[in-house]
């Protein structure tokens, strides 16, 4: 496993991570997540000794990496997919490296196989496009056949059959009993891959918890109803204590209540329902939600003309999509702000 204690880098005045505590176990794909700037990739770096922690410590298996005699047989990383001599071709930089860690030369022609390079395993690095780059830098991540696994934004420049293959890796990685580190502002990918998240904001632990817990604890689920007989039912569902909020577009939203105590209580009042649909927020959302208020760089230029750039745009309020489309929180902390109102009536 993988253990920081108040791991913390200062560059000058930026304090870029800020004790960091927590512990990444095997058996799961732990997803690590922070906006741009939070501080996941000098974290990374630190893990692997590629930067000295101002303070605190990180251990892999209870050692520093410079502890590690052949390293890449505890810890596989991705960090930079650049990060090759762009003369080597793909075969002699996996060799560098396996004959650098112990490794034998066989292993480089299974991990080429394994990320789908072999066809290209003679040529020049410098020629690789983004993706089969990325390729490569799994390839090297997996070389030592580590028990460790570390990935800092995997799927980038990957096309859509190479996101399914890593994704499926990952999952098997972690299947295998491993420890799988991975980070990605592809919050739909994450979604689908990892078990764990440990989310950090302006170099600081906001969350580290299930998925599961995550999305629940940082975002609201709420039933969609509408009805032709709206008023009658806006009656009973105060009458029966239900919290309701109105969505704008005639729905009503009910908090604190489940879809099959709302049907009943309409069937029991012999109420037509035309909609009666839960809705649970995205991860993207629940991110959105905690981070909010440590996003460090926001764009602010809408581009002129562009739909849903002027001065009438829903953000929040009726007419907002209120999942998977406008993002609560994309400008700022004000996340729930619309929905509280519009449910006190205001
Ligand atoms: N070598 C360095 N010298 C000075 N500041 C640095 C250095 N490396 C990182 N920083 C600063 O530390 C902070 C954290 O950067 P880091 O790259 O770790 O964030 P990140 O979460 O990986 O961001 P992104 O998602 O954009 O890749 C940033 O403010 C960055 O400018």
């Amino acid at each position: 496993m993988i253990e920081l204690k108040g791991l913390t880098k200062r560059y000058g005045e930026k304090v870029a991570v800020d004790h960091l505590t927590f512990t990444v176990r095997p058996g799961v794909v732990t997803g690590f997540l922070g906006p741009n700037g939070a501080g996941k990739s000098t974290t990374m770096r630190m893990l692997l000794g590629l930067d000295h922690p101002t303070a605190g410590d990180v251990r892999i298996d209870g050692k520093r990496y410079a502890q590690l005699k052949d390293p890449l047989k505890y810890i596989g990383a991705l960090l930079d997919a650049k990060a090759v001599h762009g003369g080597r071709s793909a075969f002699h930089h996996l060799l560098c490296l396996a004959q650098s860690n112990g490794i034998p030369r066989a292993r480089v022609h299974e991990v080429l196989d394994t990320v789908g390079l072999t066809a290209v395993a003679k040529k020049k690095a410098k020629g690789f496009s983004l993706g089969m780059g990325q390729r490569l830098g799994i390839a090297g991540a997996l070389l030592g056949d580590p028990e460790i696994l570390m990935f800092d934004e995997p799927v980038n420049g990957l096309d859509p059959e190479g996101i399914h293959w890593i994704r499926n890796l990952m999952k098997s990685l972690a299947g295998q009993g491993r420890t799988v580190f991975v980070s990605s502002h592809l919050m739909s990918e994450m979604a689908l891959t990892a078990d764990h998240l440990v989310v950090i904001g302006q170099g600081r632990l906001l969350a580290d918890t299930s998925m599961a817990d995550f999305i629940r604890q940082n975002s609201r689920s709420y039933v969609r109803l509408r009805s032709p007989q709206r008023e009658r039912l806006l009656d009973v569902l105060h009458e029966a204590g239900v919290t309701v909020a109105e969505a704008g577009d005639g729905a009503l939203e009910a908090d604190g209540t489940s879809a099959e105590q709302l049907g009943e209580l309409a069937a029991r009042h012999q109420l037509v329902l035309h909609e009666l649909s839960p809705q649970q927020a995205s991860l993207e959302e629940a991110f959105m939600r905690l981070t909010a208020e440590s996003v460090e760089y926001h764009a602010h230029t809408a581009v002129p003309g562009a739909p849903g750039s002027g001065p009438g745009a829903p953000t929040s309020g009726p007419g907002a999509p209120t999942s998977g489309g406008a993002l609560p929180g994309a400008g700022g902390p004000g996340w729930g702000e619309g929905w509280q109102r519009r449910r006190k009536g205001a």
